[in-house]
């Protein structure tokens, strides 16, 4: 049977996060402590999904050499997995907390070639898991070896099977997704992202409107921008609206709030919210993440609770 969310991580991460009082580049840095979590865009994507009580399934690939903390996040959240296993680890991501600054430095390593089978064995799972009105969310960067068309090819693929496609990719995987003949139902791109994409900086709400409306007008149904503290913008072919977060500190980690973005899209989607109301869920997933490490969420209501706090603009 068809599943109602299912997400595709080719190259998932396990996150360290390494607490330090300030970020000191070129010196020794004493860390305060450090952290691992089971990552990587789309497991975050179902991690925060499972979080909000929806059953999902987990497809891709992960290294068997570390798959244990996969194992214990999957069966701790329900998350249906059927992510092939490869030889090797997964490869862990580093992020850098500087308390002083609040600012999180990412350094994410380029993870394992699959052979061609496991790929292939990994893309029929998802084939399997998806039917009509399933929410796809093909999210995360692509391994080494695989063509940046991946992602679109198999835009073209779910989009047969009916599935509702989300999309959150960068770079060439992005632009391949941008330029085929089969369109996702949704993206994601962060500022830098779709500058990546328009080929030039976009500086100001205006500008990245009229991007954002050219992939409406190319035949995507809703494009989400994320801009970090800013918010979000969000566009479809009748409205463009701006949702603006409260000015929350960070109690936890940045690390993984467009994921939870994603995935409160996702919610949105499935539900067939109109565009301020899955405006507020998906900004209120983002900012409800922020609170807790990791890729999790406190639990609907008080996710509930910060969306209805959100201040929606009106963008013309
Ligand atoms: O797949 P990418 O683009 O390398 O990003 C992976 C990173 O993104 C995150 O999912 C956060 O969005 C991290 O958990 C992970 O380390």
């Amino acid at each position: 049977m068809a599943a109602p969310f299912v997400t595709l991580s080719l190259n998932p991460a396990i996150d360290q996060t390494i607490e330090l009082e300030a970020l000191r580049p070129g010196s020794v840095n004493l860390a305060r402590g450090a952290t691992r979590h089971p990552a990587g865009k789309g497991v975050n994507v179902a991690a925060c999904l499972a979080d909000w009580g929806v059953p999902v399934t987990a497809t891709g690939l992960l290294g068997e050499a570390n798959d244990a903390p996969y194992r214990a996040l999957f069966a701790a959240r329900g998350i249906k997995d059927c992510c092939v296993r490869i030889p090797g680890e997964t490869r862990t991501n580093v992020k850098l907390l500087d308390r002083e600054a609040g600012a999180t430095t990412d350094i994410n390593l380029p993870g394992t070639e699959p052979e061609p089978a496991a790929l292939e064995e990994a893309l029929a799972a998802l084939h399997v898991a998806v039917g009509k009105g399933t929410v796809a969310v093909l999210a995360g960067s692509l391994p080494p070896g695989l063509p940046a068309e991946t992602y679109a090819d198999l835009v073209g693929l779910l989009v047969e099977q009916r599935a509702c496609v989300v999309v959150d990719a960068s770079g060439a995987a992005l632009s391949a997704v941008l330029d085929a003949p089969v369109l996702p139902h949704a993206v994601k791109p962060n500022r830098h992202e779709l500058e990546g994409w328009a080929g030039r900086a976009l500086p100001d709400r205006a500008a990245l409107l009229e991007v954002a409306r050219g992939l409406v007008g190319r035949g995507v149904r809703l494009v989400v921008v994320s801009l970090g503290a800013e918010g979000a913008l969000f566009v479809t072919a009748g409205e463009a609206v701006m949702v603006q977060p409260p000015a929350l500190a960070i109690a936890a980690s940045s690390v993984g709030a467009g994921d939870a973005m994603v995935a409160g899209i996702a919610t949105g989607l499935a539900e067939g919210l109109g565009l301020v109301a899955l405006a507020c869920r998906a900004t209120g997933f983002a900012v409800a993440k922020l609170q807790k490490p990791g890729a999790q969420l406190p639990g609907r209501a008080a996710v509930e609770e910060i969306a209805a706090m959100l201040v929606v603009e009106p963008v013309a």
